[in-house]
């Protein structure tokens, strides 16, 4: 297991690039270094920088020498772009992190955090799922293309900590919600999509909204908010081959999820759910015993963190990402 005390503090003169620094979990990482008073950080847009273009990471490392770099880049999506895209999750995912940890390693960053995600445990791993559940069943086949690319992603570190002795890291965040997050009707998760459609059903005084599947998976949401705090935390204080995982350790069905939004939306209609649409995993609830055992717990309740952002929406309803 990991051991905190030899983990020296991040330098905030050091040079960290967030990857992915304009998405949802990226932008809040950068927010919370900002905050933390890092005066050096790196972020590019993916039309000026793709990350699947190896010689063009391979220019832009050498040329920005990072020393820190936490890894936010990824196409990313809900259950339904999963389950339809699986050869671009696959092939995208796979070239963005393999060109970063390559490089990074080339180029002697001395500390990288992977993103992983929780749907690389087995579709019915044990509940709640602890770190070693990984590669032990079957995954879920609506996101096992993305899933694989995941593991790839955390055996590439383990690799790289094995071969070169470097503390690169790991950390799976539980499904993640909060500002700037993909709110496209078809191709986002579930609570940006709930949010949007039950704002849009209010303004359009529409009396019934359909949501997808049976609505009796649960799931866990962190706010990305605490997810950034959580990783800046992981870089200060865990250095351990294993992947580590980021959650709150609490779940909800997403019937209960869905009355919740309804209710912070103000929607006081009839919710439908279309059972042709599917589930996906049944229940993915995190063990986060080895990430409070470092001393960090999620500090933002889900309906504080909905309601946060469903005003964040209404600031910024015109520009958000569809
Ligand atoms: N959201 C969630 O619920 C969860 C997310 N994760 C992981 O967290 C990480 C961040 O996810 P999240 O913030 O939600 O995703 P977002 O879609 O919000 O952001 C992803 C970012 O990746 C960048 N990106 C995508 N493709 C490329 C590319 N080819 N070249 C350069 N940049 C690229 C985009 O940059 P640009 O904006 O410039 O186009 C975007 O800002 C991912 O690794 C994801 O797998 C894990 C578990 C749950
Ligand atoms: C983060 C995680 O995200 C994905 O897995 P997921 O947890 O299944 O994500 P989801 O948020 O899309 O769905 C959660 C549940 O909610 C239901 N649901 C209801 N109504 C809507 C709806 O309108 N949109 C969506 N997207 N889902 C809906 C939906 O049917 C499902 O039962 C993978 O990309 C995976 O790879 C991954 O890592």
């Amino acid at each position: 297991m990991s051991d905190s005390s030899h983990v020296p503090p991040l330098d905030p003169t050091s040079r960290v690039y967030v990857a992915g620094h304009r998405g949802l979990a990226g932008s809040a990482v950068w927010r919370e270094l900002e905050r933390r008073g890092f005066t050096d950080l790196v972020g590019v847009p993916s039309a000026r920088l793709d990350l699947r273009d190896r010689p063009a990471v391979d220019r832009f490392f050498d040329e920005v020498r990072p020393a820190v770099v936490i890894d936010a880049a990824a196409r990313v999506g809900g259950i339904l772009a999963n389950a339809t895209q699986p050869a671009d999750f696959l092939s995208d995912n796979v070239r963005i992190q393999v060109n970063l940890l390559d490089a990074a390693v080339r180029t002697g960053v001395q500390r990288f955090l992977f993103l992983g995600s929780t749907c690389i445990y087995p579709r019915l791993a044990p509940q709640p799922i602890t770190e070693d559940a990984l590669l032990t069943g079957p995954l879920e086949e609506t996101n096992d293309a993305y899933a694989i690319a995941k593991i790839a992603g955390v055996l590439h570190v383990q690799a790289i900590r094995r071969q070169f002795g470097l503390p690169y890291v790991s950390a799976m965040p539980t499904n993640l919600y909060g500002p700037g997050d993909n709110f496209s009707p078809t191709g986002s998760h579930v609570l940006p999509a709930l949010l949007r459609r039950f704002h849009e059903a209010v303004r359009d005084a529409v009396p019934e909204v359909v949501c997808w599947g049976t609505g009796e998976p649960r799931r866990e949401f962190l706010h990305s908010d605490d997810f950034a705090s959580a990783a800046v935390f992981l870089l200060e204080h865990y250095d351990d081959a294993a992947p580590i995982n980021v959650g709150v350790g609490e779940d909800l069905t997403i019937r209960e999820l869905a009355e919740t939004v309804a209710d912070v939306v103000g929607f006081r209609g009839s919710i439908v759910w279309d059972t042709t649409k599917p589930d996906g995993t049944p229940r993915k609830l995190l063990s986060v015993d080895r990430l409070t055992g470092l001393g960090w717990k999620a500090s933002i309740p889900l309906r504080e963190g909905i309601e946060q952002t469903y005003r964040w929406f209404l600031e910024h309803e015109g520009e958000v990402r569809s």
